[in-house]
């Protein structure tokens, strides 16, 4: 069924120009296969080629870089992630926030889909999500991505790798870890504040935790086991957290 979904879903949310790569078009040449194919396919109209015949200019395209951005609900990843973006050329891209916008957008045919699986704290299918996070990198023109709020399951790393890891350069999951009672009372003061969000209740806090340490953590788990992991301390204040994530990035090359 989500197979039919997806054909659905890449449809539906896809609406960046047809057949576009991830690349801008400027940085998306051809492949040198391609380069050559086409030099010889129009060779007759040509004229000879002097001795040696073509200098093939070494053509390396760099891919876009990502970082993962996971942690609990209200472990402080989108405050990280802004700030990042004012100390980094990062582009943000919240999982999240592209299923909100997904949801809102009229015309939607998931928008009932989306916000039953919001409400309920579960992980929307990775057809839908993964096919808003490529379509927007590749509207953004931008080549540093961070990621946040995926991948959050089995389901979205499954979908991703098929989708998008041979398109991409991952660097590293930044990982805030926060305890439980701080992540519930920071969601709770979000929504006291006005969020808007149909999940900064305690009913839905209870599914979305649930659903956090059953099927994200084992996901965080599997990426420390490769060495992906780079974990932060999120418990503190917003600044201090920053001064550690700061330090990842510089010493990452950033
Ligand atoms: N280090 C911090 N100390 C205190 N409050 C914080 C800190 N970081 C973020 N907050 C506050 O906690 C709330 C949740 O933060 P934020 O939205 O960044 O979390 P999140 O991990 O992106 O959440 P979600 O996964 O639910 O989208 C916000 O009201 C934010 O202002
Ligand atoms: N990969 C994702 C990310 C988010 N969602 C849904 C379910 C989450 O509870 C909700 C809110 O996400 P947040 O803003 O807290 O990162 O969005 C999902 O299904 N898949």
């Amino acid at each position: 069924m989500w197979r039919a979904l997806a054909q659905t879903a890449l449809r539906a949310v896809d609406r960046s120009p047809a057949g576009a790569g991830l690349l801008p078009p400027k940085l998306a040449p051809l492949t040198l296969t391609q380069q050559l194919q086409l030099r010889h396919s129009s060779k007759a109209s040509q004229p000879k080629p002097q001795q040696p015949p073509y200098k093939i200019a070494s053509m390396s395209v760099e891919k876009p870089k990502v970082v993962f951005v996971l942690g609990g609900p209200g472990a402080g990843k989108g405050t990280q992630c802004s700030k990042i973006v004012d100390r980094f050329q990062f582009t943000h891209l919240s999982a999240g926030d592209l299923l909100r916008e997904e949801r809102s957008r009229e015309g939607s045919e998931f928008g009932t889909l989306i916000e039953d699986y919001i409400r309920n704290g579960k992980i929307v299918p990775v057809e839908v999500t993964c096919s808003l996070l490529e379509n927007a990198m590749k509207a953004s023109g931008k080549s540093r991505f961070l990621i946040d709020g995926f991948p959050r399951n089995q389901d979205n790393l499954d979908g991703w790798n098929r989708q998008m890891a041979e398109k991409v350069d991952m660097q590293f999951v930044l990982f805030f870890d926060c305890g439980e009672d701080v992540c519930v009372q920071r969601c709770l003061g979000r929504g006291q504040s006005g969020s808007g969000r149909t999940d900064d209740n305690m009913e839905s806090l209870k599914k979305r935790i649930s659903t956090y340490n059953n099927d994200s953590l084992p996901i965080i788990k599997f990426f420390e086991g490769a060495g992906q992991v780079k974990r932060i301390d999120a418990s503190p204040d917003a600044d201090a957290v920053f001064g550690e994530v700061e330090r990842v990035f510089l010493a990452s090359g950033f």
